[in-house]
């Protein structure tokens, strides 16, 4: 099998309600600039990159994509994703202004898409590729629910209605609103109508100073919350790890980091209890398996960030023994061909030959027509 054509795509998903928020971002829809790696026995590898749906930035991910990694590509053969992983992250002139960034959002996408293609090849799924289940079952918890933008009452009302209608015994609440108080009276008012037994998990998407954090992060005790994400700046090691030693509550991150390096330097400071790592972020499923591999040797859990809306990361949480429990978020659902399910809060194992990221011939339709 050889690599024969680079197709760009560019899928922007309407997200919940028409509009939601944490205390950094505020978007309307989920981007999923990507590609199409075509073959000569007709095959079709896709992957896809996770942002903010800003076209400007969205189409430098895919120039980036058909304009630098293109030519390093056709006549290769795809079943080398490892060499071809190392040929494209290391071509000098393009390593000379990425390493993170753009162009590492790029080979992630051409990464997953290149796996997409074995799988194919041989008529599995990935997690089937990658060793088979490593444990009965993942759980699933559930973001979208939790918004910044959402009132109290609405908050509240989405976090019952997933415990009691749909199943989640784990549900995720933004924090890190302009008033630190009324982030305490909306984590209250979330724990005492779901009761003692359901888990919450705050996050605060890097909104908070390092004193903040401190004394905001003291008090989720009082909620017992599972983990605080993201209290801090998002690059800050040394900040993240003076958290750690002040506050009982553990700190989850990783979906702002773009290199297995910058995990080792959080996992290796004691910084990170709760391991987040993201293939959309990282260059792909080659370097997020690093990660996963680096935590498990530290016994720290692994909970992906999903800005692949779940589509692969519920292959690999099944794969990988660090994994147990994966964030849901819907946004691209309806746009795959073999969306992720959840079943009673907990993810069903696809049999389908692939890595998860096929878009519907719906919505290729929709492509370039932004
Ligand atoms: O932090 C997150 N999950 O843990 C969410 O993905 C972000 O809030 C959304 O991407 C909006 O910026
Ligand atoms: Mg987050």
């Amino acid at each position: 099998m050889r690599i024969t054509k680079l197709e760009p795509i560019i899928l922007h998903a309407p997200v919940t309600r028409g509009g939601i928020a944490d205390s950094t971002h505020s978007i309307t829809h989920w981007g999923a600039p990507g590609v199409a790696i075509h073959t000569d026995d007709g095959k079709v590898g896709y992957g896809f990159s996770g942002t903010h749906a800003h076209l400007p930035t969205d189409r430098l991910i895919v120039d980036c994509i058909t304009e630098s990694f293109d030519p390093l590509l056709i006549g290769e053969d795809p079943f080398e994703v490892r060499a071809l992983w190392e040929k494209l992250y290391h071509k000098s002139e393009i390593y000379w202004v990425g390493r993170s960034g753009i162009t590492h959002l790029a080979l992630g996408a051409i990464d997953i898409a290149l796996w997409d293609l074995k799988c194919k090849a041989l008529g599995l799924p990935l997690w089937k590729l990658l060793g088979g289940s490593a444990q009965t079952k993942v759980e699933a918890y559930n973001t979208d629910g939790g918004w910044l933008n959402w009132s109290k009452e609405q908050l509240v009302s989405d976090c019952k209605r997933m415990v009691e209608e749909e199943g989640y015994r784990a549900v995720k609440i933004k924090v890190g609103g302009d008033s630190g108080n009324e982030d305490l009276r909306r984590l209250e008012a979330v724990r005492e109508a779901l009761g003692p037994e359901v888990r919450i998990m705050t996050d605060a998407n890097g909104r908070w100073s390092l004193p903040q954090a401190i004394q905001l992060g003291s008090k989720l005790a009082d909620f017992d919350v599972v983990w605080i994400e993201e209290p801090t700046a998002f690059d800050d090691v040394i900040g993240h790890k003076r958290l750690a030693e002040s506050i009982s509550t553990p700190i989850a991150l990783g979906e702002q980091l773009y290199l297995a390096q910058q995990f080792r330097d959080f996992v290796h400071a004691g910084a990170v209890h709760y391991v987040q790592p993201d293939i959309v972020r990282l260059a792909g499923i080659t370097e997020w398996w690093q990660v996963a591999d680096l935590a498990h040797s530290y016994a720290l859990p692994v909970v992906p960030h999903v800005g692949d809306m779940c589509q692969v990361h519920q292959h690999l949480c099944n794969a990988h023994p660090a994994c147990q429990l994966l964030e849901y978020i819907p946004w691209l659902r309806d746009w795959m061909k073999d969306p992720a399910q959840v079943k009673d809060g907990f993810f069903f194992n696809s049999e389908v030959p692939g890595a998860g990221m096929e878009p519907t011939e719906e919505a290729l339709k929709t492509i370039n027509k932004i």
